[in-house]
């Protein structure tokens, strides 16, 4: 069972129930076998955030993604703090192995509110990871769908990412293309 519905982790970043009560049937995505954000898969279970994740493998997750540094124990709750403090902003969704209890899967929906059209909210999904170990089992994909489907579903115009060019055929499947004639731009203020 997920540690959440278990009870041991109370605190999610996010109201589990706007995860639970999605409509997943909305999902364009082909699967194979079948899977979705209540069945992700044998011994696995999808679920907000928790503030214990810090001690479940979060962040070493994070670094098959990136450079994540040595982030301490009270600066991952002075963040997930702040982050709580931004309702309807920040919807970090994991996967947990419900035998190790070990987040073995991560994304992002961060959702930026906005003046222009008509005080819109645009998302952008960031930070999908799928520990090495767990690949190749359509985890990737269902996490992408099931922030497409949630940034529909909390209002946003339009939902937008970053990614590598070797990646961009994977993202298209959600739907997401390259613009004809927009750039992405970037300045980097420090090596990180
Ligand atoms: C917006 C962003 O966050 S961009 C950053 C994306 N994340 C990373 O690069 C971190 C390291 N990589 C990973 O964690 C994983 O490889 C993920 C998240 C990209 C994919 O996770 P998985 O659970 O293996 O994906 P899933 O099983 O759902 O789908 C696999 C499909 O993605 C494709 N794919 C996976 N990784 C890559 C890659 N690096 N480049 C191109 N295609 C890829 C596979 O070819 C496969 O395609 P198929 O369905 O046609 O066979």
């Amino acid at each position: 069972m997920c540690s959440l519905q278990n009870g041991i982790k109370e605190e999610s970043l996010f109201d589990p129930k706007i995860l639970y009560d999605m409509d997943f049937s909305k999902s364009t995505t082909q699967y194979n076998p079948a899977v979705s954000v209540k069945n992700p898969g044998e011994g696995l279970c999808m679920r907000p955030l928790c503030r214990g994740d810090y001690d479940e493998g979060y962040m070493s997750l994070l670094s098959q993604l990136t450079k994540v540094g040595d982030v301490s124990r009270e600066e991952f709750e002075a963040r997930f703090t702040a982050m709580e403090a931004c309702p309807n902003s920040y919807y970090i969704v994991v996967i947990e192995d419900t035998m190790t209890k070990k987040v073995i899967g991560s994304g992002t929906l961060a959702v930026e509110q906005k003046f222009i059209r008509k005080c819109s909210s645009r998302g952008r999904i960031e930070d999908i990871v799928v520990n090495d170990q767990y690949r190749g089992k359509q985890l990737g994909k269902l996490l992408v769908d099931t922030l497409m489907i949630l940034s529909q579903q909390v209002g946003c115009y339009k939902v937008s990412l970053e990614c590598k060019d070797n990646m961009v055929n994977f993202y298209s499947q959600f739907g997401l293309s390259k613009e004809e004639g927009q750039n992405y731009m970037c300045r980097r203020f420090k090596e990180m």
